[in-house]
């Protein structure tokens, strides 16, 4: 505390030129901040709570310059990065300051959580203020959860490959959606395919595009899937189903930024930043030879881990009344919440669908329940809808596998066997599908 009686916290280092009521809101948050431009020479005493702030919204090469002096020379100071969302990441310079970074903060920049960042970088004790999460569309307040979410925003502004892994349903793709919503490809396009789901003959046109007449039916040019999200992101999801010789063109577009449509020997540059996605274990199918190992590493640059709904503890709660609110917002509905039974009973079940399974239930509940509140039948979990102790000698394992086989057959019958119908409505792929339905040995037709 200073004589006045606030708080004095420490001192924020600006490289750039910070707007007025950032600079009062720091100032009256405690911090004392102090201006460097390129031709400033900052005397820092490292430790005693500085903080380092990179401010790229001027990308200034003086003052690129000067950062990357003091990263060099004290390398114990902490640094947050301010990015523009049009910035040249690509720069070797800028991409040398961003690996260097513990946080990022993109425009328009939020106050209050760079407040937090602040403390957190200078190693200040929280004053119990919860960290306002600026990701909508994730949501979750477990640890694991909250080790995603930092990942994220390390790797969010570095344009390098990542891959994304984790049970069918956890949030892959919204994953990779907050990666190019926070990166500075925000403003382009964001393309999302599903590998599995390409007609096994189509796959390299779809990707790469054709010209008119390269085969039968190719009637016009056609931009493939990576060339649409030009300037963008590109998610590649199920990138195990990639058959062998797309995943060869893949590896030549990753390693030189050009790829070729069908029907055409002229390289085309196209500047995408890629994404991939799988529920399978990549490792297991390079070892088995079904997935090219140069093109796993080229992949596996950044990766991403998405925990199942089963280890996110309460995180099943939140989620299902975000749920449920998100439904009744939409549609008439009687139920404004659970029973505690129900509850408890999604917290017993282990989610082989995870979030994709929770919210799918939460919404049929909805529709069944008849009075203000779920109940643990209008869940229809199945194997657990009473309140009982699991069977001692049932691991996890063989009781997840029984839930998924359970969900899956159940599906098979309402939609008549008709694979592409219950693909759809559990929202995997026809691929995804079938390999279950081997995998479980269920009937493909009634019997
Ligand atoms: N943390 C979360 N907060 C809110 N909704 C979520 C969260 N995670 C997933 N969802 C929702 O769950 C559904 C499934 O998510 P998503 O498609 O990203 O899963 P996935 O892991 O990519 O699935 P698949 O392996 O089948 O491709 C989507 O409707 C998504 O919006």
């Amino acid at each position: 505390m200073d004589a006045t009686g606030s708080r004095r916290l420490g001192c924020v280092i600006w490289f750039g030129q910070p707007e007025a009521q950032e600079c009062s809101g720091l100032t009256e948050a405690g911090w004392n901040v102090r201006v460097a431009g390129g031709d400033v020479c900052v005397k820092v005493r490292e430790g005693g709570g500085m903080v380092a702030l990179a401010d790229l919204r001027q990308g200034d090469a003086h003052l690129l310059q000067a950062m990357q002096q003091l990263m060099t020379d004290c390398p114990s100071v902490p640094w947050i990065a301010l990015i523009p969302l049009d910035m040249p990441a690509r720069r070797p310079q800028v991409k040398r300051i961003l690996q260097g970074c513990r946080d990022f903060f993109s425009a328009p920049l939020d106050l209050p959580r760079l407040l937090v960042a602040l403390e957190q970088a200078a190693g200040i004790p929280s004053r119990g203020a919860e960290v306002a999460t600026d990701l909508p569309e994730l949501v979750g307040r477990s640890a694991p959860v909250a080790a995603v979410v930092a990942s994220l925003r390390k790797y969010a502004p570095i344009d390098l490959p990542v891959l994304i892994t984790g049970e069918t349903g956890v949030g892959k793709e919204v994953a990779a959606r907050v990666l190019h919503r926070l990166s500075i490809r925000a403003m382009q396009p964001f393309v999302a395919i599903n590998c599995g789901a390409l007609p096994p003959n189509l796959v390299q046109s779809e990707l790469f595009g054709h010209e008119r007449g390269a085969f039968t039916g190719a009637t016009a040019r056609r931009i493939g899937h990576i060339e649409s999200a030009a300037g963008g992101t590109i998610l590649l999801d199920e990138v195990g189903d990639l058959p062998l010789d797309a995943q060869i063109n893949l590896l030549r577009f990753l390693q030189e930024g050009v790829l070729q449509r069908v029907g055409n020997s002229r390289s085309v540059e196209v500047d995408v930043r890629v994404m991939a996605a799988t529920h399978l274990d990549l490792e297991h199918a390079v070892a088995a030879g079904r997935f090219r190992e140069d093109l796993y590493y080229r992949l596996n640059v950044l990766r991403l881990q998405i925990p199942p709904l089963r280890e996110r503890g309460d995180d099943v709660d939140l989620l299902a009344h975000r749920f449920l609110e998100r439904f009744r917002a939409r549609q008439v509905c009687a139920a404004s919440g659970f029973e505690s039974v129900a509850l408890r009973a999604m917290h017993r079940y282990p989610w082989p669908g995870n979030v994709r399974e929770l919210r799918n239930r939460v919404q049929r509940a909805a529709v069944m329940a008849e009075g203000p509140l779920i109940s643990a039948t209008d869940l229809a979990l199945p194997g657990d809808t009473e309140e009982r102790d699991l069977p001692a000698v049932t691991s996890l394992g063989v009781f997840r596998a029984s839930a998924e086989r359970e969900v899956i057959a159940a599906c098979l019958r309402e939609c008549r066997f008709n694979i592409s119908e219950c693909a759809r409505r559990l929202q995997v792929s026809r691929v995804t599908m079938y390999r279950l339905c081997k995998k479980y040995q269920l009937e493909l037709r009634a019997p």
